[in-house]
């Protein structure tokens, strides 16, 4: 389905959470949402499922604007990092409700991850610890197969082999069946190489839209002795440096092939740390 975010901007009182955002979703992909706290990751996904109104601006999903749209509703899939669930509910009521509620919900899928996260359907939400909370967040946005699929920080609580599970699953589903997969994190390094496109946030604006392997590709950490690497690095444009012990790293936005010529060890940088760099650049 295809996303356009047209001059979005929501207030808070005086506090202006969006401004002006204006991006578009074209293909069904993995896109990595990131941004500082507060850059208004949040407000943009509850706009997008319809559950909030912008103030000034629309989002449409295939020409349509999904506040008070049922038909788009069951398109969209939010599932945000707590209290996604009635407290009183056992977890296969849950499971129950949203599959009449998503059209493409797929329970085969959902019986599975229940047993692979070893949660007891009969379990009320008020019972669950935060990592079997968010394992049935994940559930419901996983099989409620819905074609655009919103994860805001869908984790907490889950240990590390918890969450490889869940990204595992993720990937398996959306080679199957490629949807509109939104997920934003702070755990960048952790998940940024699934993703495909990556859209930065700053203070409410769009910093950046970029292919995530173009953006692989506009960055490298060289490494090498202090004075090479100083020399080498004269007229860069530096994201930072660190040393030790006579030896030298410089993060370095520009074209890796610049590098690869100097005789000095090249990397790339992990879209975290350009991300932070990103944010702190255009802040400046
Ligand atoms: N209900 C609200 N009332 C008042 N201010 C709000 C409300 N929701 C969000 N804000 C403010 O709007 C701004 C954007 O918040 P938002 O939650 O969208 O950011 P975020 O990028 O998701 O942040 P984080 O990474 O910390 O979750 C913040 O300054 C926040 O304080």
């Amino acid at each position: 389905m295809k996303i356009e975010v047209k001059n979005i901007t929501k207030k808070y009182g005086e506090k202006l959470a969006l401004n002006s955002l204006t991006f578009q979703l074209d293909e069904p992909k993995i896109y990595g949402l990131l941004g500082r706290n507060g850059a208004g990751k949040t407000t943009f996904m509850e706009i997008l499922a319809g559950q909030i109104l912008a103030s000034d601006g629309e989002i449409l999903i295939d020409g349509e604007n999904p506040f008070d749209n049922q038909s788009l509703t069951e398109s969209v899939c939010l599932i945000k990092e707590g209290n996604n669930f009635k407290k009183d509910l056992t977890m296969k009521n849950i499971l129950k409700i949203n599959s009449y509620f998503y059209p493409s919900w797929d329970q085969k899928l959902a019986d599975t991850l229940v047993k692979e996260y070893n949660l007891n359907p009969k379990a009320k939400v008020k019972t669950l610890s935060k990592g079997m909370e968010s394992a049935l967040g994940i559930i419901v946005g996983l099989a409620s197969k819905a074609p655009i699929t919103v994860f805001d920080e869908p984790y907490i609580g889950l240990d590390a082999a918890a969450r490889k599970k869940f990204y595992n699953i993720l990937l398996e589903e959306f080679e199957d069946e490629p949807r509109t997969i939104i997920f934003s994190t702070h755990l960048i390094d952790e998940v940024s190489l699934m993703f495909e496109e990556v859209i930065i946030l700053q203070e409410g604006k769009l910093a950046l839209q970029e292919d995530a392997d173009v953006l692989r590709k506009r960055s490298y950490a060289v490494s090498g002795s202090l004075e090479q690497v100083k020399a080498f690095i004269q007229n860069k444009e530096v994201i930072t440096t660190k040393q030790l012990a006579g030896m030298m790293t410089a993060y370095v936005f520009g074209n890796m092939e610049e590098a690869k010529v100097s005789g000095l060890t090249v990397e790339g940088v992990p879209i975290q740390d350009l991300m932070i760099y990103l944010t702190e650049r255009k802040g400046a």
